[in-house]
């Protein structure tokens, strides 16, 4: 007998950005909504209260460095390169995979607590990672991020190699929750011959390529110097672009490249808090979307945003398209709500999204209940610019419930906060020695 989940007495958003009253029957095993309608929970195993809430589909973080939770507040008020060059780099240099998988846990109470049921993750110690995925119950792409800049030819080589080898072994985990990438760091961080060599092998063996693409004006002014052409075209050459590549940023992009993004079905991964807190300029996602290009939504680290509450980047990404467009019109909530949603499945390449019967059970449901959402005129504004992170009362991926009222079930949530403070402090201390 197939076990079920009833999502019951609440209010749904359908993929027409409908909303209904309805229950939601899950099937928990297969992992997938069964039907959307009313008056599913008597038959149902288990019923999960919705009453006064909302239910989404789960919000997709589509480009993180979870553990990066370690380094908040740790270096702000910073231009990307001397952040990265000075102080995030230094310190990343003295972590630990015992750090990692403590950073990552926080990044993971944080994410279910805001309703993100799938991210996209680019550190080192990949296994910690994908352990902390697993036991979280939610989905990631992940993969291990590749820096050869200032690394002999033989360091340079391990990375690269490390970044293929967690892509094979870690495809599939955690139940097929896990899925994997090679992400090589950014196209002015890796040699050229480098990054030739990874679109051919990820081409070959089917692997998604992920990474930094023109977030500040110093990932773009070489290329054009040394090649003669735009950062994307130059990317394009190498054979980067396809469509299960994803990028961050995207922030200094010129038309030209939204053709070849476009052309590509790459996706690029807006981060709005970060582009605007490291000063790298505003992103012109209303005018990549005009164009065709993809896009999803990511908070990038917490040391660049300082939270990993997606909600706090719907509200940015509406406000900031606007301010980029110059044009209130631009970046409406509902065009803001699908980048979090089926913009960031269709970036990490997974099925999600969307609540209907026969789609994967990742929702959330989100406490209509609140001074700061009343009145009601409108669910999905309120969506993009009233609710907070901390409005979601449950959390389902895969069919299991891995938030109830606010519990995270996976983990003692005074245990890990514990346990990354003690390692951010050691970690700090360790580099400054
Ligand atoms: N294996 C590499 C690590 C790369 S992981 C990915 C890297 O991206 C860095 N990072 C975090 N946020 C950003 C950003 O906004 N732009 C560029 N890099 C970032 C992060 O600190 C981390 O070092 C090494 O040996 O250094
Ligand atoms: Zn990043």
């Amino acid at each position: 007998m197939t076990d079920t989940l009833a999502v019951a007495d609440g209010l749904v958003l359908t993929p027409a950005f409908d909303v209904v009253e309805a229950d939601v029957l899950v099937d928990a095993d297969a992992g997938t909504v069964i039907e959307v309608g009313p008056d599913l929970a008597a038959a149902a195993d288990e019923t999960l209260d919705a009453a006064g809430g909302l239910v989404i589909p789960g919000l997709v973080n589509a480009h993180c460095h979870a553990a990066m939770t370690l380094l908040r507040g740790y270096a702000d008020d910073e231009p990307l390169d001397t952040w990265l060059r000075e102080h995030v780099w230094p310190v990343e240099a003295a972590l630990t995979p015992d750090d990692i998988r403590a950073g990552t846990e926080l990044a993971l109470v944080e994410l279910i607590r805001s309703g993100v049921t799938a991210f996209a993750d680019m550190y080192f110690a990949v296994e910690e990672v994908a352990a902390a995925v697993e036991a979280a119950g939610i989905r990631a792409r992940l993969g291990h991020g590749v820096v050869t800049v200032g690394k002999d030819d033989e360091a340079a080589r391990a990375d690269l190699e490390e970044s293929f080898a967690v892509a094979e072994r870690l495809d599939g985990a955690a139940d097929g929750r896990v899925r994997t990438a090679v992400m090589p760091h950014s196209l002015t961080t890796v040699a050229d011959d480098l990054l030739a060599e990874t679109a051919d092998r990820a081409r070959d063996a089917d692997v998604p390529i992920h990474f930094h693409l023109n977030e500040t004006p110093d990932e773009v002014a070489p290329i054009v110097d040394e090649h003669g052409v735009r950062p994307s075209a130059h990317a394009d050459e190498l054979g980067l672009l396809t469509d299960s590549t994803f990028v961050a940023h995207g922030v200094h992009t010129d038309p030209s490249e939204f053709d070849v993004l476009a052309e590509r079905g790459t996706s690029v991964v807006h981060c709005p808090a970060s582009n605007m807190k490291l000063a790298s300029g505003m992103a012109p996602v209303q005018a990549m979307l005009d164009a065709g290009v993809p896009v999803a939504l990511g908070t990038d680290g917490a040391a660049s945003n300082n939270d990993l509450d997606l909600f706090d980047e719907l509200r940015d990404a509406a406000m900031l398209g606007k301010l980029a467009a110059d044009d209130a019109a631009a970046v409406d909530a509902e065009t803001a709500f699908r980048m979090a949603t089926a913009g960031g499945a269709e970036a990490l390449g997974i099925d999600a999204g969307r609540i209907a019967a026969g789609a994967n059970a990742d929702l959330a449901v989100v406490d209509l209940d609140a001074p700061h959402l009343t009145p009601a005129h409108d669910l999905v504004s309120h969506l993009v610019y009233a609710v907070r992170g901390s409005d979601v009362r449950h959390t389902v991926c895969d069919g299991r419930v891995v938030m109830r009222d606010r519990d995270v079930l996976a983990f003692d949530e005074a245990a890990v906060r514990e346990r990354a403070q003690e390692h951010a402090v050691a970690l700090v201390a360790r580099a400054e020695e």
